[in-house]
Parts: C-alpha cells; sequence; structure tokens
C-alpha cells in the first residue's frame, strides 16, 4: 500500500520515549493516515498536524492498562485507532479491529498488510451483532458511542475480569455516573475513570474503565427480575 504523498509527518522529539524501537513503525502508520488516509476520506485533514500529539501518541499511553497476551477488540477502529497502536507498540497482544463500514475494513486491511502486522487482524461488523463470536480481555473504543451504549455493545464480548476501555473526554466521570445504572444492569461490573500518560501526553489520556466480575451476561437482579415473570412494572400489577 503506498502512502500515496510525498514526505513524512514528522514525529515530535518526545515520541522516541514513549515508542521506543517501533516509532519507525508508528511513523509509517502516521505517513499513511497523513496521505491514504486523508485522500480516502478516513481522516480529516485538519488532523494531519496533530496526528502524533492527539491521536497516535495519546492513544498509545493507553497501553499500561492492557495486560501481557490480551486479546483485545478495538470496536470502532475507524483508521486503526487505538488498535494499530497498540498492535505495533505490543506484539504480546492479539488485536482485533471490529469495524462494520466495508470502506474501512479495506483501508484497515491494507494497513495491517502494509505495515506487516502478524498480531492485528480485521473484522467486519457491528458490536452488537459478535456476541457469539468475539470473545476479548480487553475492548477499546474511541469516539464512537456515549459510554451507556458503549456498555450494552462491549461488555457481553468480554471474559469475566476483562475491561472495557472508552477514551473520553473531560465529561468522563459524568458519563460514567449517568451510566452505572445501564452497566450493570447490562453485566455485574465495577467501573473507575483513570488519567494515563502524565508527562508523556498533555492533557494525559482520559479513560472510562469497566471490568465485568462475573462470567454471565446479566446481571443478578436482571436475572432475578426475569425468573420471577419478567420486569418489575409487571410484578408490580400482579400484587
Ligand atoms: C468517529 S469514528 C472513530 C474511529 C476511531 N476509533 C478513532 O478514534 O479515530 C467511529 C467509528 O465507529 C464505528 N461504529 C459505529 N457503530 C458501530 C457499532 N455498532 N459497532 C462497531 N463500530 C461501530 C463507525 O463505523 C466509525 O468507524
Amino acid at each position: 500500500m503506498a502512502s500515496g504523498a510525498e514526505g513524512m509527518v514528522a514525529p515530535p522529539e518526545h515520541a522516541k520515549d514513549l515508542f521506543g524501537d517501533t516509532l519507525p513503525l508508528v511513523a509509517r502508520y502516521a505517513d499513511l493516515l497523513a496521505h491514504a488516509g486523508v485522500e480516502r476520506g478516513l481522516i480529516g485533514p485538519r488532523e494531519v498536524p496533530r496526528l502524533w500529539e492527539r491521536h497516535l501518541m495519546n492513544c498509545a499511553v493507553i497501553e499500561e492498562l492492557v495486560p501481557e497476551g490480551a486479546d483485545v477488540v478495538d470496536i470502532g477502529s475507524g483508521a486503526g485507532l487505538p488498535g494499530v497502536v497498540l498492535g505495533i507498540l505490543r506484539p504480546d497482544l492479539t488485536v482485533t479491529l471490529l469495524e462494520p463500514l466495508l470502506r474501512r475494513t479495506v483501508f484497515l486491511r491494507e494497513c495491517i498488510d502494509y505495515l506487516e502486522l502478524p498480531n492485528v487482524q480485521v473484522r467486519r461488523g457491528r458490536a452488537e451483532e459478535m456476541r457469539s463470536e468475539v470473545r476479548a480481555d480487553i475492548a477499546t473504543a474511541r469516539a464512537v458511542a456515549p459510554l451507556a451504549r458503549l456498555g450494552v455493545w462491549a461488555l457481553p464480548l468480554l471474559r469475566k475480569g476483562g475491561s472495557l476501555l472508552a477514551l473520553k473526554g473531560e465529561q468522563a466521570e459524568s458519563e460514567l455516573e449517568e451510566a452505572r445504572r445501564d452497566l450493570s444492569a447490562q453485566r455485574p461490573c465495577v467501573a473507575d475513570v483513570i488519567r494515563v500518560g502524565r508527562g508523556k501526553v498533555e492533557p494525559a489520556t482520559t479513560v472510562v474503565r469497566v471490568t465485568v466480575t462475573s462470567e454471565s451476561g446479566h446481571s443478578s437482579a436482571s436475572k432475578a427480575r426475569r425468573s420471577s415473570g419478567g420486569s418489575r412494572k409487571k410484578r408490580g400489577r400482579k400484587r
């Protein structure tokens, strides 16, 4: 896959601290995004000057939240963020880029061939349709959906003890508070907001981490409702 134009998007000085030996490969990916990615409408041209700081480095710092050897599914991968960055940085991970749009999956497949990433694969589909097909330790998502909806899509894809890592903005705390009920109705879980990459990226990356605490798909409250004949409303009417 040719990047489609001349000239590299030079990494900032401190990118070497974050990416180490993988920096040349991340630079190839940056080049691809800045040229073919823009030409094919996967990334806005205004993002090019801030590709490193706002996109690649901002995604890379979540790596510290991903356990060794994990199966990762990147929901709504788009042009590959954060999944491709994690795949480059961490060859120990098995990364699935999950994306429903054909045009984007074509780009992603060409991208992983071009970068020669044997630990990264692409699947075309919607997260909510993958419940019987995907089991992961970590689900990542950036700029995909509000947290409550993301929980409905992501939590069924996780193994017990697995986590959704949702990259969010400054309103992460209030978004989490609003979504807590929906998240635990989907699956028993604990959730917190973490800021990662302090001193490496400015501002630090805000992540909502939701960790599932049971094997099965539904919380005990919703199970109890189902086994006693449905919703709270119905029970109320019977009495
Ligand atoms: C705004 S883009 C973000 C892309 C990338 N994560 C990033 O940060 O640049 C949102 C992506 O989510 C995908 N998407 C939308 N609904 C989805 C669903 N139900 N399951 C998986 N992906 C979905 C879209 O096709 C799109 O590529």
